[in-house]
């Protein structure tokens, strides 16, 4: 069996005339955390969304360790072990912290369809819960509603999500996005803490270049719907060609 958890073959995806992605071949190594960067327009959420199941190729497959998972239906994507988190924070804001993410639990147990679910079964999703608070240091805001937290707590919120869902991939769209820059450490902390404690694997979008060359063991990086360079943060910061990809941005001035 290969080392490689998520593979892509020659992925395409088209929206109308323009191709977004464009024959991606990309390789994950299980238990490692990579990134996917590139300017604006990229195509990397475009990529996340083929990976994670949410829109399907125009051509080109996805294998998950191996199996071809290519046309298997989003509702059946989360029972695989793949966890999507959103730019934009995707929680019920009216439902407590502790609801929000036993429902996550209850989800890939398989009675999320279910009204009446057993009070031993409920306390097992309740408690699976609560250990997903304590790995992101929310417990402590377990019966809090959801909405008043404050923006960095949404964030952690949402990887608790993820990880009651117990998914084994972590596809984490913009983590930092709209939090305070004295929060970023936090939440690299964590990513750090979930990788080495559970051995998951963390793809990751983000446009925050120090959280990437921090954290990431691989960097992809994209441009125009094809993967420019792939290689280790030192050799990413050092390559001519994303240095021109990114040209104006912070990347080429020398901060990556
Ligand atoms: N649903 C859609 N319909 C039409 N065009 C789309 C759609 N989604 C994405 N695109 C286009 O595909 C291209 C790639 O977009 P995508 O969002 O994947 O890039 P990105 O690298 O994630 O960008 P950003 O860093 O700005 O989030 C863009 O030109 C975008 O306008």
């Amino acid at each position: 069996m290969s080392d490689w958890i998520i593979e892509t073959h020659r992925l395409t995806r088209d929206f109308g005339s323009l191709r977004a992605v464009d024959q991606v071949d990309l390789q994950v190594r299980a238990g490692s955390i990579h990134a996917i960067i590139g300017p604006n327009g990229a195509g990397k959420t475009t990529l996340f969304n083929l990976i994670s199941g949410y829109i399907k190729p125009t051509a080109g497959r996805v294998l998950l360790r191996g199996q071809d998972i290519t046309r298997v239906p989003l509702h059946r994507m989360a029972h695989l072990g793949i966890g999507r988190s959103f730019q934009i924070t995707n929680i019920f804001p009216t439902l407590t912290v502790l609801e929000n993410v036993r429902l996550a639990a209850q989800a890939r147990g398989r009675d999320n369809f279910r009204l009446w679910t057993s009070a031993a079964k409920l306390r097992a999703y309740t408690e699976r819960a609560l250990a997903a608070l304590h790995q992101v240091g929310l417990h402590e805001r377990a019966l809090q509603i959801a909405a008043t937290l404050p923006h960095g707590d949404k964030r952690r919120l949402e990887l608790a999500i993820l990880l009651a869902g117990d998914a084994d991939i972590l596809l984490l769209d913009e983590p930092t996005a709209g939090m305070a820059t004295e929060q970023v450490p936090m939440l690299l902390d964590l990513l750090r803490g979930i990788r080495q404690g559970t051995n998951k694997t963390i793809l990751i979008v983000e446009h925050n270049m120090s959280v990437v060359m921090s954290l990431a063991e691989t960097i992809t990086v994209m441009h125009q719907g094809r993967v420019l360079a792939e290689g280790s943060p030192a050799a990413i910061s050092a390559n001519q060609a994303v240095r021109e990809a990114y040209l104006g941005t912070a990347f080429a001035g020398g901060q990556p």
